[in-house]
Order: C-alpha cells, then sequence, then structure tokens
C-alpha cells in the first residue's frame, strides 16, 4: 500500500468519525440531560442571535466599518447557526477520554492493516445494567475475533474488567460492556432462596459482572458441565437438582461412590442408583416414559410437555437424570465384556434421551473432569447444548466447551468460577444440602 493509499484510508476514517461524533452527540443530547442542556444553551443562544440581529447589523449605522468588518459581522448569524451546532454535535458525541483509549489500545496493538486503532465514539453507564459502563468503538475495520483474541491486553489499555463484547448497528460498531479493573467477582455467593427463578423452567447457575446467569431448560433441554477435581462443578451440579426438585421435576442421580456425595436429604427427594444394573433400569424408565410421551403428544397434536399440560390440564412432570463423573461411569476400560455390553446399553439409553428428550420434557445434566474425549460419546455430548466449565486445562476446556476460554479465563485458584460456551464468566451460587 502506496503512501498515498494510507492517507486517503486516514482521511475517510477521521471524516466518518467526525460523522459518528455528531451522530452520538444527538443520541446523547437525547439520553443524558447535562448534554441535552448544553444543546439547549446553544440553541438559546442561537434565538438571541437570531432575536437582536438588527442591532448586530445596524452597529455601524455610520458606516464607519471596513466592509471585511461588515461582511464578517452579516455572516455571523449563519456562521453561529451552522458551525455552532456541528462544533456542540462533535463536542457532545467526543467522549472524555477518548484520546488516550486510542493511544492505549494501539500500544497493546489492537490496530488495523493501516496501523490505527478503533475509535471510542461514546462512553456511557449501560440502561440495563448500571454496574456496567459501555464502550462503543469504531473498529476501524478490527474484526470481533480480533477484540476476543486481544481481551487482555484491551483490558489492560483501559484498565478495565470486560463482561462481554458484541457487535451493533449492523457490525458498524462493537460495544464492551466493562467494569473498573479493580472490581471483580466475589469469592462467596451464598445462595438464597429468593434467587429461585418463578419462570418455568429457568434454572440460576450464579452471577456474571452483567447479572443472574440462567438456563431455561425448556428451551436448551441438556447441560454439560465441566472442570478440574475441586473446581466446583457438583456444587453447581447440585445447585441445578436442588432448584429441579424445588420445581417439581422428578430427578434420578447415577453415584457410583456409594452416595458420598449425595447424603440422605438426597435420597428422600430423588431416585437414586447406586449400580450401574440399577441405572440401566433407571435409564430404561426414562426411555419407556419418553415413547409412552411421545404417543401422547402425537395424538393430542401437542408440540412440546407445556403445550400438552397446558391443553390437556394434566400435570406431567419434567424428568431430569444427573450424573457427576459421566466419563468415568462409560469408560470400559479393563472392562469384560459383559460389562462392556451392559456400559453400550447405558450409552444408547442416554443417546436416546439426548437426542429427543427436549419435547418430552426430560433432561440430562452431565458432569465431567476427564479430559479424554473420546468416551462421552459424540451422540451424547453433540446434544448437550449448554456448556459450562470451570477451571480447567486447555485439553478439558477444548473438550467441554469446543475453546480453550475455561483454560484462559478461569484462575487456577478459583472455586465455583465457571464460563458459559457464549463466553459468559460467572461465580456460581454456594448451595449446601442443609438448605435443600
Ligand atoms: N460456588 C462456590 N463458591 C465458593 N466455593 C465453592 C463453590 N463451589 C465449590 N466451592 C468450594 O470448592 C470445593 C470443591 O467443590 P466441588 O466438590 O463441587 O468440586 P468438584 O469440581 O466437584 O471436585 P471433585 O471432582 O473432586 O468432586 C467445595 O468444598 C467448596 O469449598
Amino acid at each position: 500500500m502506496t503512501r498515498n493509499d494510507k492517507d486517503t484510508i486516514t482521511r475517510r476514517t477521521e471524516n466518518r468519525h467526525l460523522l459518528r461524533c455528531m451522530k452520538a452527540g444527538l443520541m446523547a443530547a437525547r439520553d443524558t440531560p447535562h448534554k441535552g442542556l448544553l444543546l439547549t444553551a446553544y440553541l438559546a443562544g442561537a434565538v438571541l442571535v437570531w432575536l437582536f440581529r438588527g442591532h448586530l447589523f445596524g452597529l455601524d449605522a455610520y458606516g464607519m466599518f471596513s466592509p471585511v468588518l461588515n461582511a464578517v459581522i452579516d455572516l455571523l448569524v449563519p456562521l453561529y447557526a451552522v458551525g455552532g451546532l456541528l462544533a456542540v454535535l462533535v463536542l457532545l458525541g467526543t467522549p472524555w477520554g477518548g484520546r488516550e483509549a486510542k493511544e492505549g489500545l494501539q500500544k497493546v496493538g489492537l490496530v488495523n492493516h493501516a496501523g490505527e486503532a478503533p475509535i471510542l465514539l461514546c462512553k456511557q453507564r449501560d440502561k440495563d445494567t448500571p454496574r456496567l459502563t459501555l464502550w462503543e468503538f469504531d473498529p476501524c475495520g478490527i474484526p470481533l475475533g480480533e477484540w476476543e483474541d486481544k481481551r487482555a491486553r484491551i483490558e489492560t489499555a483501559l484498565n478495565i474488567t470486560i463482561a462481554k463484547m458484541t457487535w451493533a448497528e449492523g457490525r458498524k460498531i462493537i460495544c464492551v460492556y466493562a467494569v473498573p479493573a479493580e472490581s471483580d467477582f466475589p469469592a462467596l455467593l451464598p445462595w438464597k432462596d429468593k434467587y429461585l427463578s418463578p419462570d418455568s423452567f429457568v434454572l440460576v447457575l450464579g452471577e456474571s459482572l452483567t447479572g443472574p446467569v440462567t438456563v431455561n431448560l425448556a428451551n436448551i433441554p441438556h447441560i454439560l458441565l465441566g472442570g478440574s477435581t475441586g473446581s466446583g462443578k457438583s456444587v453447581l451440579l447440585k445447585l441445578l437438582l436442588m432448584q429441579a426438585v424445588e420445581k417439581g421435576a422428578e430427578v434420578y442421580i447415577a453415584d457410583f461412590k456409594g452416595g458420598v456425595d449425595f447424603p440422605r436429604v438426597w435420597r428422600q427427594k430423588c431416585h437414586m442408583c447406586f449400580r450401574e444394573d440399577e441405572l440401566l433400569h433407571t435409564l430404561d424408565q426414562l426411555t419407556a416414559v419418553l415413547e409412552c410421551r411421545k404417543k401422547r403428544l402425537e395424538e393430542t397434536e401437542c408440540k412440546d410437555l407445556d403445550t400438552y399440560n397446558e391443553a390437556t390440564g394434566e400435570g406431567l412432570p419434567r424428568l431430569v437424570f444427573a450424573c457427576d463423573e459421566v466419563a468415568e461411569m462409560l469408560d470400559k476400560t479393563g472392562a469384560d465384556n459383559e460389562r462392556k455390553k451392559l456400559l453400550a446399553q447405558i450409552e444408547n439409553k442416554l443417546s436416546t434421551i439426548a437426542r429427543q428428550g427436549r419435547a418430552f420434557g426430560i433432561h440430562l445434566i452431565l458432569a465431567t473432569q476427564r479430559p479424554d474425549a473420546t468416551i462421552i460419546p459424540g451422540q451424547i455430548r453433540n446434544n448437550m447444548d449448554f456448556r459450562v466449565c470451570g477451571r480447567a486445562d486447555s485439553v478439558l476446556s477444548q473438550i467441554i466447551l469446543d475453546n480453550t476460554s475455561a483454560a484462559e479465563q478461569i484462575p487456577k485458584d478459583a472455586r465455583g468460577r465457571f464460563i458459559t460456551g457464549d463466553g459468559t464468566v460467572f461465580q456460581g451460587y454456594l448451595f449446601n444440602e442443609e438448605q435443600l
């Protein structure tokens, strides 16, 4: 690229920036009262100049002014009207700290092919989550993927912690939602009953910087939780199961550690399986219920369980099957033929539920810490649409989320801190069974 080309690109970007500033100015004047006041003051000035224009133009009643001065006086009104308005709009639309932000981003290497850093168009408190500041940037052609890759560097440059980054205005603007760098997640967020969502069938997981993190099983039927040992996935699993119980679901739990992880209170409220043959029996029952519900929905021409319950007045409950160590449970290493056959049957039933369970209100919540992609079969894994990973190495993160973000973004000493498949980091609520 020649120097001329570069100059042209820079000029075009600057012009575009000026226009954006004006547009942002109009928006800012509408949205923020003090900026609105500035615009009102300008308009009041314009009215005054208009009202007293007679006096202005009459100043040279004795013909003593030079023609140039008279020309300037004549031009004063249109100049004030047009130039002033443009200046006020640019001023309103130019956020404080715009230059520092641009220089900071330039320093950390977030630049386009012409070496330009993004331009800050607007910086304001987010309307929905006042805790967050919304930074709107003209990305200058830098794709969102590159912003994500340089997330840590952007945080350093702007002295913020980023909650999320999204496109806006049809990919013309990148919105960065952030809190000041010193703010962080609390280490402990004890569960309170009032956090239970009133909406069916929404389960609450914890809090991200933007607010509560939830999953609606009616839309996203199955959940895969991952994380290395001690990351907090058993606590999160129990938090979800507790809410499912509270909402009237029938919960089935496979626990091959002899009930250590699930004390008596769980056995009173849920169906437990402690052995592989019991598990197969439970899965047989669940798949039989699935077939039965399939028939009833077909007969009544209902598309899913909620519609069926509404149409018939029946209250068929959702069924939730959970297993804390699913990869360990399905591992065939060292198994004899008979056990291999049993495990294959278990796998088969889980696959059926994973593929068809949504419409019939039958859900899987599976957790694992094993960084071994082959153990959880593709048919099951690919249907687990809601993925959550705690502290993990890049291999486990890749298996659970299909990316390495858990390894990069969850601190090594964090407990109960997770990241979802869409990149939302959150602190899980700390729940213990005494609250059940
Ligand atoms: N949401 C949370 N907030 C704070 N601390 C937590 C949270 N969840 C778990 N912890 C802490 O982490 C410890 C380990 O949690 P948990 O048993 O759930 O981990 P895990 O990933 O299931 O480990 P393992 O696979 O070894 O069972 C808990 O005893 C608790 O002290």
